[in-house]
């Protein structure tokens, strides 16, 4: 078309002109990208089957938003152990056979840092270059501040903290039976005694009512933390319940004394390996994943306890042999030990709680474990047949590994005695079980997690009658990234023994 054509236009002609390139233009922008991404596909030797969904970008985001621990096991079934899932700008490949694990966690190509730093960025605001710099450190630090032999003085501290929380669930109507719900009961009796355990109470400072307002924050932060990466416009209020706790944390690590005499507390190490300006985030990211799993999964627990009535008798068969209260108590030579002298639990004494107790744990943690983790492709991985291509995220779900067959016998079964084949006092588990995930950066706090678990739902058997009102709910098919939370209340009928 020449200028004089052109000209010769009339306006309406004109507008239609560039109606038309403004809605081809973009289209054909669109196409030309869609082909090239294919085209780069193609020539990747073999890539894992896919679903793609139409829309680019979004991908199958819908259907995978929706439920997607349910969408994870429907596409398993349709395109088998290996596939990828195109979701919101994102390529994630699902590794869902337990043999591929020890490609997945030791092939250095597969980066934890490289899937964790935007997310990061994203839930806790920590700055990309001071997760470079910093996180290997920390998560040493944690490491080794968490193993077996540190946990005595923890859980000493943490018992005291349980059973005043505790009592003061129930106390006001001694004797009497309380209704509770039992995700709200179990959150009120562990939130405070964590976090004050964590973080310290001296670098807290909080009021119970303080304490009371940060657990509703969590909670809401918890639910939302799928949405993290989103832009803000879609999670304002996600974002404030972020901003609120992230406050909290700051004030917390401001007052970390410059000369600590003893590092003791999470606070303490991480002002210790970390830049200040970064400190509140990592305190952010440990406080939830310390609570995120250990709430959800004493729920379970006790939760699967009280519904199989075997399980529980042999329980409380157990717990008679287990002195919570002390037996010699010497004042002046005599003993004045009765039946409320509670001290603190030493770790030596939890190794004599019901053990039945701890293969309970270890099973609800195999039935609602996280419904996923991740890793990011740096260079191209061949698993069986087929190449990941970098820049994917490689996931692999506990929760639904912990279903094959293979490895758990009738997989969907509470049975705690799947678990007698373990050395449970020395925390050895299961093959096929994957629950703290593996690797270099494994969960750095999984035996402070079983501590703490074992100590909390040993005391709360042993000090209160429990019985169910309501069915066990089903698990949240929302929950992805920690441990599944229940769908629906479950309502308990409580005592004091
Ligand atoms: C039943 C309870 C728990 C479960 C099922 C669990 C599970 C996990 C999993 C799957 C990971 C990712 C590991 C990977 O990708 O290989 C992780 C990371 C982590 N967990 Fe746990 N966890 C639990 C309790 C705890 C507790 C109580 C703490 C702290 C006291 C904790 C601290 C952490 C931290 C700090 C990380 C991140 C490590 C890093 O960034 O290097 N976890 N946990």
């Amino acid at each position: 078309m020449d200028v004089y054509t052109f000209q010769s236009f009339s306006p309406p002609q004109h507008l239609l002109l560039a109606t038309v390139a403004a809605v081809i233009g973009p289209l054909l922008l669109l196409f030309a990208w869609s082909c090239s991404k294919w085209l780069s596909q193609q020539r990747l030797p073999n890539p894992p089957p896919s679903k793609k969904g139409w829309i680019p970008w979004l991908g199958v985001g819908l259907q995978f938003g929706k439920a997607p621990l349910y969408y994870i096991k429907r596409v398993h079934e349709e395109l088998g152990d290996i596939f990828t899932i195109y979701a919101v700008g994102k390529r994630m490949t699902f590794l869902l056979d337990y043999k591929d694990s020890s490609t997945y966690f030791k092939t250095p190509s597969a980066s934890f840092k490289e899937a964790a730093i935007d997310f990061t960025t994203a839930a806790a605001s920590i700055e990309p270059t001071s997760f470079s710099e910093h996180h290997t450190k920390i998560h040493d630090i944690f490491k080794g501040q968490l193993t077996m032999h540190h946990l005595d003085p923890l859980c000493q501290e943490l018992s005291l903290s349980f059973y005043h929380e505790i009592l003061l669930q129930v106390r006001e109507r001694e004797g009497q039976e309380v209704e509770m719900e039992l995700m709200d009961f179990v959150r009120k009796t562990m939130f405070g005694p964590v976090v004050k355990q964590l973080f310290g109470q001296s670098n807290l400072q909080l009021s119970e009512e303080e304490i009371k307002s940060m657990l509703t924050n969590f909670i809401k932060y918890d639910a939302d933390f799928k949405y993290a990466q989103l832009p803000a416009i879609f999670n304002r209020e996600w974002g404030s319940t972020k901003e609120y706790l992230l406050n909290i944390m700051k004030k917390v690590v401001g007052r970390v004394p410059k000369q600590a005499d003893c590092l003791k507390h999470a606070a303490e190490h991480i002002i210790s390996a970390v830049d200040p300006a970064n400190a509140p985030g990592y305190s952010l990211m440990v406080l939830w994943a310390s609570q995120a799993n250990a709430i959800p999964i004493s729920f379970w627990t006790l939760s699967f306890i009280l519904s199989h009535p075997n399980v529980y008798k042999k329980i409380k068969e157990e717990l008679k042999e287990w002195p919570l209260f002390q037996k010699d108590m010497m004042i002046f030579g005599i003993n004045v030990a009765d039946e409320t002298s509670f001290n603190a639990v030493k770790e030596e004494d939890l190794k004599a709680a019901p053990p039945t107790i701890k293969r309970a744990i270890l099973e609800a943690i195999r039935l609602r474990s996280p419904g996923m983790i991740a890793r990011k492709v740096t260079e191209p991985i061949k698993i069986k047949e087929y190449t990941v291509p970098a820049g994917h995220y490689l996931m692999m779900s506990p929760y639904h590994s912990h279903r094959n067959q293979t490895y758990f016998p009738d997989p969907e079964t509470f049975n705690p005695e799947r678990w007698l084949e373990c050395d449970i006092d020395k925390n050895q588990f299961l093959p096929g079980f994957i629950a703290f995930g593996g690797g270099r950066y494994q969960c750095p706090g999984r035996w402070f997690a079983l501590m703490e678990l074992h100590l909390y739902i040993s005391m709360i058997l042993k000090l209160l009658d429990m019985t169910l009102i309501d069915e066990v709910p089903k698990p949240s098919p929302l929950h992805l990234t920690g441990s599944q939370q229940p769908e629906g209340s479950c309502f308990v009928k409580i005592k004091l023994k």
